[in-house]
């Protein structure tokens, strides 16, 4: 195998999924380098909901390959082998658990991490609170620990859910539009969290807001009807007429 694809944290070989005969993901290929935060971008329907399904194992795919750190091929692992082997998918609405706390929150996702047994002789450690208060900080969160979480405004519950996927602490993080919904201060904001976290993970953000990828600053990957239109900084999509043409013109 080529050294660029022994280096990559993700790697998609020629991968297609239909739904009754419509072509979903039409022999997707992409590589991301271990370490590397990438932008996912590109109209409706253009198959990034699936391509995330497809990493995480929920959607199998009809041809192609799927590799992990090189070598594990995710096409052969089901949804809670995936997770297991480090891989966290955040998806766009936020599932905390609203009458819990922040912390609480936080705790739950540190043993969620754990087997059965490990759970149930869970004691808070000096590492768990630690870590914690390691996440509170990297989510903003830090004054808010002891809040309910459904009191938090809607970009503070994202960032909390960022946080319990941290707790699991993933090699990949999938995040799905983190900026929807949020207001203007909170997607800056959140754009220099996922920066912070990028430097320790890998990161896959799918995102239609482009001020946002902007900030984010990072290698934008456009995808249209199931396959990869264009690649590179978001000034160079920006300016492939048939990105402009299929989705940013619009
Ligand atoms: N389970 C399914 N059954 C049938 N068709 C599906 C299914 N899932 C996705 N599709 C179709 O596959 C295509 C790709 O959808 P997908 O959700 O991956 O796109 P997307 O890029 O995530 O779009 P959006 O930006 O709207 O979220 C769409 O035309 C969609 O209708």
């Amino acid at each position: 195998m080529a050294q660029q694809l022994t280096d990559s944290i993700l790697y998609l070989d020629g991968v297609s999924v239909s739904f009754d005969g419509f072509k979903a993901l039409n022999d997707l290929s992409l590589v991301m380098g271990r370490g590397e935060m990438r932008a996912i971008i590109g109209p409706n329907g253009a198959g990034k909901t699936t391509m995330m399904d497809v990493i995480t194992g929920k959607t199998r795919p009809d041809k192609g390959e799927v590799f992990f750190e090189g070598s594990v091929d995710l096409t052969k692992h089901d949804e809670a082998s995936i997770a297991e082997l480090g891989i966290g998918r955040k998806f766009q609405k936020p599932t905390v658990f609203e009458t819990q706390t922040v912390f609480d929150n936080l705790e739950l996702a540190l043993k969620a991490d754990r087997s059965v047994l490990a759970t149930l002789l869970w004691r808070r450690s000096k590492e768990a609170d630690q870590r914690i208060d390691e996440i509170l900080a990297i989510t903003r969160l830090g004054d808010h620990r002891d809040r309910l979480a459904g009191s938090l405004s809607h970009g503070q519950k994202q960032w909390l859910e960022i946080g319990m996927l941290l707790a699991q602490d993933p090699k990949l993080l999938l995040v799905d539009e983190p900026a929807a919904g949020m207001t203007d201060d909170e997607t800056a904001e959140t754009a220099i969290l996922l920066k912070d976290i990028a430097k320790t993970h890998s990161v896959v953000v799918v995102e239609h807001d482009m001020t946002f990828v902007r900030d984010l600053g990072v290698r934008v990957t456009v995808l249209h009807e199931g396959s990869v239109l264009a690649e590179g900084s978001l000034d160079t999509v920006s300016a492939n007429e048939r990105v402009v043409e299929v989705y940013l013109g619009r």
